[in-house]
């Protein structure tokens, strides 16, 4: 197995058309399958924004940079026009609050002592 192989992990998801769903069970269970899919992303994205704070200068709430957020939303929104900009501020800003968050305890943690075997 090649290095990346080993370092990489792939996530496949099998998304649904919206226009192909005509039950509420079937979208609802199309909501799921993408709710999993957001669920494991979101993870990885926490665990990643996390080593971010680490490696720079200032790390966690107060290294906040908001170039950085505006050229994040702004890809995005290339990707998901229908949501727009706007929106998707909204939900990043949500989404690298709770990353820093968790960093922040996780730091925290280190410091007291927790988490060492
Ligand atoms: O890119 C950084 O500098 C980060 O700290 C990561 C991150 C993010 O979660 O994407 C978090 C906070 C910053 O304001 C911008 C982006």
């Amino acid at each position: 197995m090649s290095d990346q192989t080993l370092q990489h992990e792939e996530l496949r998801v099998t998304i649904p058309r919206a226009e192909a769903l005509a039950t509420v069970e079937e979208a609802r269970a199309a909501i799921d399958g993408i709710d999993a899919a957001l669920a494991a992303l979101l993870e990885r994205r926490a665990a990643v924004a996390g080593v971010v704070q680490r490696l720079k200068p200032v790390g966690g709430f107060a290294g906040r940079c908001p170039d950085r957020e505006r050229q994040i939303v702004a890809a995005m929104a290339e990707r998901a026009p229908t949501l727009g900009p706007e929106r998707l501020a909204r939900i990043m800003n949500a989404v690298i609050e709770a990353g820093l968050e968790v960093a922040e305890l996780q730091r925290r943690n280190v410091q007291d002592g927790h988490g060492r075997g």
